[in-house]
C-alpha cells in the first residue's frame, strides 16, 4: 500500500494554494508548529528535568505560575518572533502586547494560551496550549492592545496543540477543521483527522460540579434534566466528564461530541466568567463552529462579542449544536 501520509506543512502549502495565499501564512504556521513540538518535549520530559511545580511568580490574572507556563511562554515569544511574521503578540502570561520589533512587514498579530490545563501538569493529565491569529488592522500601532480587541469572526486562523497520550495539533483556516499526530521519531506532524466534524445531539456533558451552588437558573435546569436521565424530561441518559483541561475537553468533543460549559455563576459574575475571551475563548469557537457546533455565552454568540480588554473573562457554552441552542433556549427564558 503506498504511503499516503500527509505532513501539516504539505497540508498548509496545499491551502496556500488552494486559497492563493502568499507564503507568509505557511511560515507563520511553521513557527507555531516549532513552538508546539519544543514544549510538547518539555511537558513530555516532565520530572525528569525539573519541569513541575511553580515558578514561584503570578501572571496578569492573579494566578500563580507553573513552571511549565512561564517555560512555554518563553518558547512561543521565542519561536514566533524569530520568523518576523507577527507585528505582536498577546499572552495569557504577558501582561502587556508584547511588540516584535525590527519587523517592518509583521502583518499578522499572535494570541496564545502557552500552557492550557495548568492544574494537571503536576498530575501528569492531558494539557495544551492554544493559539489565535489575527490580522494587524491598516494604520493600527501593533504595540497597542487595541490593535488587538477584534471580534472572534476576524480570525484567519485557531488551534490547540494537545499533550496526551499522544501529541496532536488541530487548526482551522476557515474551510475546515484538521487533526494532525506528531510522530516524534520523524518530528513531524502527519494528517490523521481529516474534516473533523461534531454530531449536532449528544448524551455528554462536561462542567465543573463543584461549583453547583453557585449555577444561575438555566444552567441548573439543565444540569438537572441532564441528571434525570431517561425517567426526565429529556428522555435520555447522559454522561458527564470533567478532564480540568479545556484544550482536553474541546478534542474530546471534536471527536465524539458533547457539550462543555464554563458559564458565568453568581461566584464569578463579577470577572465576567472564568476563561478567557481572547486566547481561549474565541480560538475554541472558532475551531467548534468550522466543525459544525455552536459556540455561546448563553446569550451571545461567543465570536461576535466585541472585546473590551486582552484578559476579559467570558461564560463559555460550546459543543453539539442542537444541544447548545438548547442551553440558549433556556437563558432566553
Ligand atoms: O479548575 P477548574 O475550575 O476546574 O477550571 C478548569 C479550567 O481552567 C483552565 O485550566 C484555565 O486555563 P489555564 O490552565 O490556561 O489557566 C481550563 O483549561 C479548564 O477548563
Ligand atoms: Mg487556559
Ligand atoms: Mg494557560
Amino acid at each position: 500500500m503506498p504511503y499516503k501520509r500527509i505532513t501539516l506543512t504539505h497540508f498548509l502549502l496545499q491551502e496556500q494554494r488552494r486559497l492563493g495565499r502568499s507564503g507568509v501564512f505557511t511560515a507563520l504556521m511553521t513557527d507555531i508548529l516549532t513552538a508546539c513540538k519544543m514544549v510538547s518535549h518539555e511537558v513530555n520530559r516532565g520530572a525528569l528535568v525539573g519541569n513541575h511545580g511553580v515558578a514561584g511568580s503570578e501572571n496578569v490574572q492573579g494566578e500563580e505560575q507553573k513552571k511549565l507556563d512561564v517555560l512555554a511562554n518563553d518558547i512561543f515569544l521565542h519561536m514566533n518572533a524569530l520568523g518576523g511574521n507577527y507585528a505582536a503578540m498577546a499572552s495569557e502570561e504577558l501582561e502587556d502586547v508584547h511588540a516584535v520589533h525590527g519587523t517592518a512587514e509583521g502583518r499578522y498579530l499572535l494570541l496564545f494560551d502557552p500552557l492550557d490545563g495548568s492544574s494537571n501538569i503536576d498530575v501528569n493529565i492531558s494539557v495544551g496550549s492554544i493559539f489565535s491569529i489575527l490580522r494587524l488592522p491598516e494604520g493600527a500601532d501593533a504595540s497597542k492592545a487595541d490593535a488587538f480587541l477584534q471580534p472572534g469572526v476576524q480570525q484567519v486562523c485557531a488551534g490547540y496543540a494537545l499533550y496526551g497520550s499522544s501529541t496532536m495539533l488541530v487548526l482551522t483556516t476557515g474551510s475546515g477543521v484538521h487533526g494532525f499526530t506528531l510522530d516524534r521519531d520523524v518530528g513531524m506532524f502527519f494528517l490523521t483527522h481529516p474534516h473533523m466534524t461534531i454530531p449536532a445531539d449528544t448524551k455528554e456533558f462536561a462542567i465543573n460540579a463543584s461549583r453547583a451552588r453557585f449555577w444561575e437558573p438555566p444552567v441548573k435546569r439543565y444540569v438537572d434534566e441532564c441528571l434525570a436521565g431517561k425517567e426526565g424530561p429529556r428522555g435520555k441518559d447522559f454522561n458527564m466528564r470533567w478532564v480540568a483541561s479545556m484544550v482536553a475537553e474541546v478534542h474530546r468533543i471534536l471527536v465524539r461530541g458533547g457539550v462543555f460549559m464554563y458559564p458565568k455563576d453568581v461566584e464569578n459574575a463579577k470577572k465576567g466568567g472564568k476563561l478567557r475571551l481572547m486566547y481561549e475563548a474565541n480560538p475554541m469557537a472558532f475551531i467548534i463552529e468550522q466543525a459544525g457546533g455552536a459556540a455561546t455565552t448563553g446569550t451571545e454568540r461567543i465570536m461576535e462579542v466585541q472585546p473590551t480588554d486582552l484578559h476579559q473573562r467570558i461564560a463559555v457554552i460550546l459543543g453539539s449544536k442542537n444541544e447548545v441552542e438548547l442551553i440558549e433556549s433556556y437563558h432566553k427564558g
